[in-house]
């Protein structure tokens, strides 16, 4: 019985990040409702802006590998589940294959990823992720801020793939490339994962993952700003 009821509570709790989420609901939705992502779901996007996101995040993921490289090691000094370093692994894969993808798309495109210089708000996000490679930086802040990342992404294509949208289907490889539900159980392998690290961290710990994921919020605001033009 009194197993029963501590499995119906541990249901009924509202986990760390769902906290987050609510608390910090207008963010989340700036950062995943952002006009550019409207602009690709009604059609009305400008190729212009489209070309500027995709050489711009072409730079900013060559920086992401890194990153996500220091994540991997940080799970395996840090964590003793296996299942951490399985979902890591999956992510660089497929990071992997998004430079082919990349590369593909800008031909579609005519745009040359070489040479492109990096904008004021890429460069900003850029320094943000060095700064969490640091090995100073606690797991725990890591995998969450990497979860926020790949989840602004998925969050934001899944959106333009709903029934009623409108995107153009010159658009919908790159809105199937992070909206896929592939992608999805992914993104929520990375929260359980970071879930399970949130509750057993310190209150230092939590407050300084919650900051992380702030600034990964405003951080994809100005990237999506920086693609429509708007620096
Ligand atoms: C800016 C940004 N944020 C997130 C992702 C998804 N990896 C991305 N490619 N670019």
């Amino acid at each position: 019985m009194e197993r029963k009821d501590e499995a119906e509570e541990a249901k009924s709790k509202v986990s760390v990040i769902e906290t987050w989420l609510r608390k910090h609901r207008l963010l989340y939705v700036g950062a995943t409702r952002h006009p550019f992502i409207h602009s690709i779901r009604d059609g009305s996007v400008d190729v212009s802006s489209f070309k500027r996101w995709l050489e711009q995040d072409y730079i900013f993921v060559r920086a992401f590998v890194p990153f996500v490289a220091t994540v991997l090691l940080k799970a395996w000094k840090e964590s003793f589940d296996a299942t951490d370093l399985d979902v890591i692994l999956s992510g660089m894969a497929s990071l992997n294959d998004e430079f082919a993808w990349f590369n593909k798309e800008a031909s579609k495109w005519g745009v040359s990823l070489t040479n492109v210089a990096p904008q004021k708000a890429n460069l900003d996000y850029c320094r943000f992720l060095e700064s969490l490679m640091s090995s100073e930086v606690e797991y725990t802040v890591a995998i969450t801020a990497f979860w926020a990342i790949e989840t602004v992404y998925q969050d934001s294509f899944a959106h333009c793939l709903e029934d009623g949208s409108n995107t153009p289907e010159e658009l919908r490889d790159t809105c199937q490339r992070w909206g896929n539900d592939g992608f999805g159980r992914y993104c929520h392998a990375l929260q359980s994962i970071a879930e399970h690290h949130l509750e057993k961290a310190s209150d230092d710990v939590r407050k300084r993952t919650e900051a992380a994921v702030l600034d990964v919020l405003e951080y994809e605001v100005a990237f999506w700003n920086m693609s429509q033009g708007d620096t």
